[in-house]
């Protein structure tokens, strides 16, 4: 018999990653689906929510991340809880990556599970119907919405042509493909990807030797082949092949650029895991794209050789710079990261801060240029302010972005070929971005590229019609599966 069921409210579970490239586009889509008339429970790992409220200067802690506080005065019902990973909050997990990691893909599905079990075990009783929305990369997912009969979501940060690649791992494998093991090769079957040579596959793909983290991304996609609902952060119109080849499959739809945060007024403050310095009004003194803005993002560390070559360009060029440079991108010797006098050195030429709010650094129409690790936050930020780029990818799906940024869409320029740079080439690669003239080209295709990305979030843009789909397709999914029971 059908049960009145059919009429709770859809309810969106989702968990963050710990990593600051999945918790930004993770708030945006929490945003985004509770201001679609779902509601929402989003949860951060114990130690990131401790993390954000100390970089937010101890703002209420039981209320959770501010921008929930935000959303909720908004009207948006989005309910915000931690969860525990097994370790003190003080632990440092990036230390002792190891110990970390096989606790986290051993152990921690299992709190997962106690914390979504207590949560389905008033399922039947409460107004509402749940179903899970979680990262790509959370190897947990299949299984803990198989047990507990939950429609999964599945939401991938990435672009659609790396969701590809990776999806088809075994069809690489089979041709010998994967791992790449330093071979070059064009390779012309992977569907919707017309064209790529094996060096510009992502780093995991690259490697003969599998470490824990390598089985765990191939085992989450080998799981998303059963989720229900593929979400992806990407723009229809930039990756049409790569999408209908991956929508033959699976629903999947691209519906980025997700930057709904940035309407909150708070927004830049409580997602970030470090402090940020405040760069405007040193940027707001300098001429119309004069300033190069220089990050290479969250997560990467680089040798201390090639920081040192790039402050050398820095210096040859003569282009004034804010560098943000991160503590602990450099693996070892932090003390001595930067050339001895370098920041006496630059005088006024460059600014170099911790971290900073990027999206307000790359709105600033002093902002001229960005030397980016093609982080896809990053390429998508810096479209969306027509910001040309000079890639330099250090790792994972930045080799693959690159490929997309400088080959295909043609808005950006390589640093260089691998991973050693001289402060020549630098020098002149910042110079040729910086000069209007020489990046005239990357210039004009950028702004077409920043329109698509506008566009797409206009009121009747691809991915504003495409989230209208995914909503519309997850309340007849969660609806169907109420009628059965
Ligand atoms: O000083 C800074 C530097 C960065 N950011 C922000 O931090 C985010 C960084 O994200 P991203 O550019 O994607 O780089 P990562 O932090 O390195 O992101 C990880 O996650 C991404 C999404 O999965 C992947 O594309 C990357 O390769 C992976 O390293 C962006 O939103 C930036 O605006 C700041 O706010 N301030």
């Amino acid at each position: 018999m059908a049960n009145t069921r059919n009429q709770k409210q859809p309810h969106a579970i989702m968990i963050a990653l710990h990593l600051q490239g999945h918790i930004i586009p993770c708030t945006d889509l929490a945003l985004k689906l509770a201001s679609n008339g779902f509601t929402v429970t989003f949860a951060h790992l114990e130690f990131i929510h401790h993390q954000i409220i100390a970089t937010s200067h101890g703002q209420d802690q039981t209320t959770g991340t501010d921008i929930f506080t935000e959303a909720r005065k908004s009207g948006l019902d989005i309910n915000y809880a931690t969860i525990s990973d097994g370790f003190p909050v003080e632990f440092d997990r990036f230390s002792y990556l190891d110990q970390f990691m096989q606790s986290y893909i051993h152990d921690f599905p299992s709190r997962v599970d106690e914390f979504i079990g207590e949560i389905m075990r008033t399922h039947l009783s409460s107004d509402y119907e749940y179903f899970l929305v979680a990262d790509t990369f959370s190897f947990w997912a299949r299984k803990i919405a198989e047990k507990y009969g939950m429609v999964c979501v599945s939401f991938w940060t990435e672009p659609a042509m790396v969701f590809s690649l990776y999806y088809h791992l075994e069809l690489l494998k089979r041709n010998g493909h994967v791992p790449v093991n330093g071979r070059r090769e064009e390779v012309d079957y992977v569907p919707g990807i017309r064209a790529i040579n094996t060096k510009d596959f992502m780093s995991y793909l690259q490697d003969s030797e599998l470490t824990l983290l390598h089985k765990a991304i191939f085992g989450a996609f080998d799981d998303v082949k059963r989720a229900d609902f593929i979400l992806c952060n990407t723009v229809e119109e930039l990756e049409k092949e790569a999408i209908s080849a991956l929508h033959k499959n699976q629903p999947f739809y691209a519906v980025g650029p997700l930057f709904l945060s940035r309407d909150f007024p708070q927004a830049s403050v409580p997602r970030s895991l470090l402090p940020e310095s405040e760069c405007m009004e040193w940027l707001n003194a300098k001429a119309p794209g004069s300033v190069l803005y220089v990050s290479f993002g969250s997560l990467a560390t680089i040798e201390k050789d090639v920081i040192l070559e790039i402050a050398g360009g820095f210096l040859l060029s003569g282009v004034s710079f804010i560098w943000s440079l991160r503590p602990g991108i450099v693996a070892s010797d932090e003390d001595s990261m930067l050339p001895d006098g370098f920041r006496h050195r630059i005088k006024d030429q460059g600014l170099i801060v911790p971290w900073c709010k990027q999206w307000q650094v790359l709105s600033s129409p002093g902002i001229g240029g960005f030397l980016t690790h093609c982080g896809w936050n990053s390429t998508l930020e810096s479209i969306w302010f027509g910001v040309p780029m000079i890639c330099y990818p250090l790792f994972t799906d930045q080799i693959t972005n690159r490929k997309i940024v400088v080959d295909d869409w043609k808005v950006g320029l390589n640093l260089c070929d691998g991973k050693y740079v001289t402060r020549e080439e630098v020098g002149e690669k910042i110079e040729t971005l910086m000069n209007e003239e020489k990046s005239c080209a990357l210039r004009q295709e950028i702004k077409k590229l920043r329109n698509t990305l506008q566009n797409a979030l206009s009121e009747d843009g691809s991915s504003e019609r495409n989230f209208a789909r995914f909503v519309d397709d997850v309340k007849k999914k969660l609806s169907s599966q109420n009628v059965s029971v």
